[in-house]
């Protein structure tokens, strides 16, 4: 079964192609990296699968439902969740209330959320918290929160609407090496136990190889090869795009991917 699938995606900014011709599959309980170096084509390609950039041409459906044409706000209803490079929270607001802030929008209820808004969605909020680990520290303004803590509100933010796709915009920017494989390893467990699948961007290459099921490599708008771990790594064109373009590429954050 597949849940998500691009056909023929396309996007220019004035006569230039910032993506051409991008195709892709995804199945429940696969983790897809898009990588590629800067101006790639990788946050053009989340944009539109958002509905923040508006496609040129091609297909974007979820479960085969067309999302092309649909406002952002229509998309995440129809179960795209998404998480950004720089984190979203309201910081004055509480852990648990930016929480169930984004469960009242959820059900359409924040016309009620003036008359009662300390109980709404508390108990579902607080599942979320705890499905990620933040319960403990539900109660603290997201101000005063280490970053890594905050991008794990961030993700359970981002599974209010129950999302049957995730799109994380570099999920572990900033976060110290420890940090990143613990949230990649809780996000791969949330994709593994919800049966859903994720789609991600990221500049780190010991995260992409580690926790990716299958790699996309995308270079001046164009995909240059989709595969394993392993296939990729392998791949001259992919060893020749990065070295070439200064980015990090590290072979011993590859090593014993096969
Ligand atoms: N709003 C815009 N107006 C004009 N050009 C744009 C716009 N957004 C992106 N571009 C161009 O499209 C190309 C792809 O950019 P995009 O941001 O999608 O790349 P990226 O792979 O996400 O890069 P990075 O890793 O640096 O975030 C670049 O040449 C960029 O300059």
């Amino acid at each position: 079964m597949i849940t998500f699938s691009v056909r023929g995606l396309r996007k220019s900014y004035g006569g230039v192609p910032a993506v051409r011709e991008m195709d892709l599959d995804l199945r429940p309980g696969e983790i897809l990296a898009l990588i590629g170096p800067n101006g790639a084509g990788k946050s053009t390609c989340f944009n539109m699968m958002t509905g923040q950039v508006v496609p040129d041409a091609g297909s974007i459906r979820l479960f085969g439902r067309e999302l092309i044409g649909l406002k952002p706000r229509q998309i995440w209803r129809l179960g795209v969740g998404r998480t950004f490079q720089i984190t979203a929270t309201f910081a004055s607001l509480t852990v648990l209330e930016n929480l169930q802030l984004a469960l009242i929008s959820h059900h359409h209820r924040i016309r009620a959320l003036l008359a009662r808004a300390g109980s709404l969605y508390r108990d579902e909020a607080l599942a979320l918290l705890r499905l990620v680990g933040m319960e403990p520290q539900a109660d603290r303004p997201c101000s005063i929160l280490a970053y890594g803590d905050l991008k794990r509100v961030e993700l359970a933010l981002a599974l209010t609407n129950d999302p049957k796709l995730l799109l994380m915009d570099e999920p572990t920017a900033g976060m110290a090496p420890r940090e990143r494989i613990e949230l990649m390893r809780l996000v791969a467990r949330i994709v593994g136990e919800r049966n859903i699948c994720m789609l991600f961007t990221e500049h780190d290459m010991d995260v992409v190889f580690a926790h990716a099921t299958s790699i996309m490599v995308l270079n001046r708008g164009r995909l240059v090869t989709r595969g394993s771990p392993g296939e990729v790594r392998d791949n001259a064109e992919v060893q020749a795009i990065y070295l070439g373009s200064g980015a990090v590429y590290d072979a011993d954050a590859v090593k014993g991917v096969a």
